[in-house]
């Protein structure tokens, strides 16, 4: 796909600007997730009750839906410093090394794309983990020998998009895994509004539901959107954002009217048109479509799962009826139920 609005990956410096500005400093104006924010609560203050380092966090799920950000929040909330990097960026043992030593008691280490860690370096992880410590073999031939290294406690956070791929023993070492959920239209209402106060922009109710329809349950594509169709409203000179601007500034944007993206289009289109609908196997269907299995199953399928778009089967994913009435199709499958 092109980099779309809906690409749900950070675009570029500016947004990662702006987002960084939008981004909740508490627990408290944390939007959703409420069911893991009423546990990570607790668990923050069991932590500092026994004055130990939070136990170390995995946070899995889709782009954009906010865990960069809930880590910043628990470092926050636990009052302490937070180094965040991510798993591409550290090659060698000894860059994580660098990291590690100079994390204070409790301090926090972030690795986004967790899963994307080379293999040494995430062995050298266990014991850190574990036991903070670790052992790195020290200058080449006859004189490398062990150093080991004692580390003061603390909490590793990791975050991925592909659960996984993580291998079993990192993952093993994770007491707190948490899987982040797509946003209800409230939720991405209220995250909608709060945006709009921080760009001075009005916006109704109505608007803010159109808007969080089509945001594909993310606040990272909820705000982005708003950033367009302020423009648009600007321009216009409009003063307070309604539905009619939303409608008429996202149908210039080419954005479906639930917020579905090529590649959601695509599996949705491939199953109907190759498939009759489904049944067909998720390895089919991704070779199909050109894109990898863990792709569509971890980033595309959960949130057509979620809007009810597709099933899954024990024979394969199938396209419901709510997915052809969206695409303006006649279910073929409608006499057979009857
Ligand atoms: N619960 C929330 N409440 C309010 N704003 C949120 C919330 N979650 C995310 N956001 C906003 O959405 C944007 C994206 O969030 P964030 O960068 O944390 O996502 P992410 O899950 O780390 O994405 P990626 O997987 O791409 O790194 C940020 O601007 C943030 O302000
Ligand atoms: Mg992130």
């Amino acid at each position: 796909m092109d980099d779309g609005i809906l690409d749900q990956t950070t675009e570029n410096a500016v947004e990662a600007q702006v987002e960084q500005s939008l981004r909740p400093q508490k627990l408290q104006e944390y939007i959703g997730q409420n069911a893991l924010k009423n546990r990570l609560q607790v668990y923050i203050q069991a932590a500092q009750q026994r004055e130990e380092a939070l136990d170390h966090v995995l946070l899995y799920g889709p782009p954009g839906l906010g865990k960069t950000t809930l880590a910043l929040v628990i470092a926050n909330e636990m009052g302490v410093n937070i180094k965040t990097t991510t798993g591409p960026v550290i090659e060698k043992q000894g860059d994580l090394l660098a990291l590690l030593n100079e994390l204070q008691p409790g301090d926090i280490l972030f690795i986004d794309e967790i899963h994307r860690l080379p293999k040494t370096v995430e062995e050298m992880l266990y014991s850190a983990m574990e036991d903070y410590y670790v052992d790195i073999i020290v200058g080449e031939g006859e004189t490398s020998h062990p150093v080991h290294f004692p580390l003061p406690p603390f909490t590793l956070i990791g975050a991925t998009t592909r659960a996984g791929m993580l291998s079993q023993p990192l993952r093993d070492r994770f007491g707190i895994v948490e899987h982040m959920n797509y946003y209800t239209d409230s939720e991405l209402m209220t995250i909608i509004s709060r945006s709009a106060q921080f760009f001075q922009t009005q916006i109704g109710e109505k608007g803010a539901q159109a808007l969080a329809k089509r945001a594909h349950g993310t606040p990272r594509i909820a705000n982005r959107l708003l950033r367009r169709v302020r423009d648009f409203a600007m321009v216009q000179g409009q003063d307070e954002i309604d539905q009619a601007m939303v409608d008429y500034a996202l149908g210039l944007l080419n954005i479906d009217q639930s917020g579905l993206d090529q590649v959601d289009l695509k599996l949705l289109t491939t199953i109907i048109n190759y498939y009759d609908g489904g049944p067909v196997g998720i390895k089919t269907l991704a070779a199909n479509i050109g894109e990898e299995v863990d792709t569509l199953e971890e980033m595309y399928e959960p949130y057509l799962l979620q809007i009810g778009f597709i099933k899954r089967t024990a024979r394969g994913r199938v396209v419901t009826r709510l997915a052809y009435e969206h695409l303006g199709l006649d279910d073929p499958k409608k006499e057979d139920i009857k």
